[in-house]
């Protein structure tokens, strides 16, 4: 049965935040107007019928946005005379993403359209500035996704994207939430921080990184017997369970990078692979998105998200539970929001729980070397000691995503399946 919804939303845009550190990037002028991209086009529905050859049909008429400011469609219409809408692949915070024809490149692309809503308008300029600067340097173009194009179309900004496959969350839930080979983790692995190297190397911090926004390139799979299920029938099709065919993966939703900066100190990333510095107010940096990895990481070996809660304190006990007590300097240094929290140096659990529940949901988390054993059948050893140096609570020891990659769960030789 599914617990979780399709994507588990971002917290920190629909609280009061703004992205402090990206409001220099783009200067609020209107959208249009913007010099520093060198395509920007914003096009009304009469430019577009301009567009020679490319015409099947007209625009579609004009209809009023929803009540939250996303584009209304109906499946076949034109996205400009250039795009045809296939059909709706997914929706997040900061609107729709729409699976098009490209009747110039002759393609299928994902455009995401954007909410006709100020502040998420100009997020998306931010997130196209980090795309254009990405692409420009990955030339590779293998980890992050690529731009294709971007436009203003009847006040929504529309990204247009290469084409990928399902997210890995989509994977982990088709799959009722089973855990991936341990091969599977090591190459998904190693592609997300080879992403992150290049990403922070850029000077630029993901921040949301989530089994959501990793994204396999093919949505190609094969079905094999899942042996560890041992209570199930083959009837009921949970003994099987699906596997990419290939594990190409590519990283997606730039909407949230920040650029390098000292005062990183709004609450970023979603819930469950938020970094213990964000939730104490302790200043966040590129370690923070190495946290995410760590989470991401042990939730593909186990199938199920590391710290599932929606609370602060219950969330802090959590990571004790896994990883053992949060350092004494770090919790003598909280901010005021935090200073709950803790109590003469230590974190106040059991005794500031809200619920005995909380309680028990924190004391049937296993220690992180149990969780793993339990669910991995070889190179358990080296991706323990991985994940404790990604899961380092001290962000300024935590492992950076390029002495990650040159750890030995990345480096000796296994046997490949992958
Ligand atoms: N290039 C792509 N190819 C295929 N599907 C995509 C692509 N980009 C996005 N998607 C799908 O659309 C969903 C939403 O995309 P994205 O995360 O970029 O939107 P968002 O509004 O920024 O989300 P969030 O709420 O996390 O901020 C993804 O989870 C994925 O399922």
């Amino acid at each position: 049965m599914d617990r979780r919804p399709k994507k588990r939303p971002r917290l920190g845009w629909d609280l009061s935040h703004t992205p402090k550190a990206q409001s220099g990037i783009y200067n609020g002028q209107d959208v249009g107007n913007v010099t520093s991209f060198g395509h920007s086009r914003v096009l009304s529905d009469h430019a577009s019928l301009f567009v020679k050859g490319l015409a099947q049909k007209d625009s579609p008429p004009w209809r009023d946005d929803d009540k939250d400011g996303h584009y209304m469609f109906e499946l076949g219409e034109n996205l400009t005379l250039r795009y045809k809408i296939l059909r709706k692949i997914g929706e997040g915070t900061f609107g729709q993403v729409l699976e098009c024809w490209d009747r110039e490149a002759k393609e299928m692309v994902a455009i995401k359209v954007v909410r006709s809503i100020k502040k998420y308008r100009e997020a998306a300029m931010i997130e196209i500035d980090v795309l254009q600067l990405l692409g420009r340097y990955d030339r590779s173009g293998s980890r992050c996704v690529q731009i294709r194009n971007w436009f203003d179309y009847r006040n929504h900004i529309c990204i247009v994207f290469e084409k990928l496959g399902p997210s890995l969350f989509d994977f982990l839930r088709k799959n009722n939430y089973r855990s991936f080979p341990v091969d599977l983790v090591r190459e998904i692995g190693r592609q997300l921080l080879e992403c992150v190297a290049f990403t922070h190397d850029m000077r630029l911090i993901h921040t949301d990184l989530k089994p959501e926004n990793i994204l396999f390139i093919s949505a190609d799979y094969v079905k094999v017997p899942d042996y560890k299920v041992g209570s199930c029938s083959p009837r009921d099709g949970y003994s099987f369970k699906r596997l990419p065919k290939s594990s190409a993966i590519k990283v997606i939703d730039f909407g949230s990078t920040a650029y390098e900066h000292q005062d990183h100190n709004y609450i970023v990333s979603t819930r469950h692979y938020r970094a213990p510095e964000v939730i104490l107010g302790l200043g966040w940096s590129y370690p923070c998105d190495i946290w995410s990895v760590g989470c991401i990481l042990v939730e593909l070996c186990s199938g199920e998200a590391l710290f599932q809660t929606h609370e602060n304190l219950e969330h802090l006990a959590m990571m004790e539970r896994v990883l053992g007590p949060i350092p004494e300097h770090m919790l003598t240094r909280v901010d005021r929001h935090a200073e709950k929290y803790v109590r003469r140096g230590r974190l106040d659990w059991p005794e500031g729980a809200t619920s005995r529940e909380s309680i028990k949901a924190v004391t049937k988390l296993p220690r992180l070397q149990n969780l793993v054993m339990h669910h991995v059948d070889h190179s358990a050893g080296d991706l323990i000691d991985l994940l404790q140096g990604l899961l380092r609570y001290d962000p300024s020891t935590r492992m950076t995503a390029h002495e990650a990659l040159r750890h030995p769960f990345f480096t000796r030789e296994y046997l490949r399946r992958y």
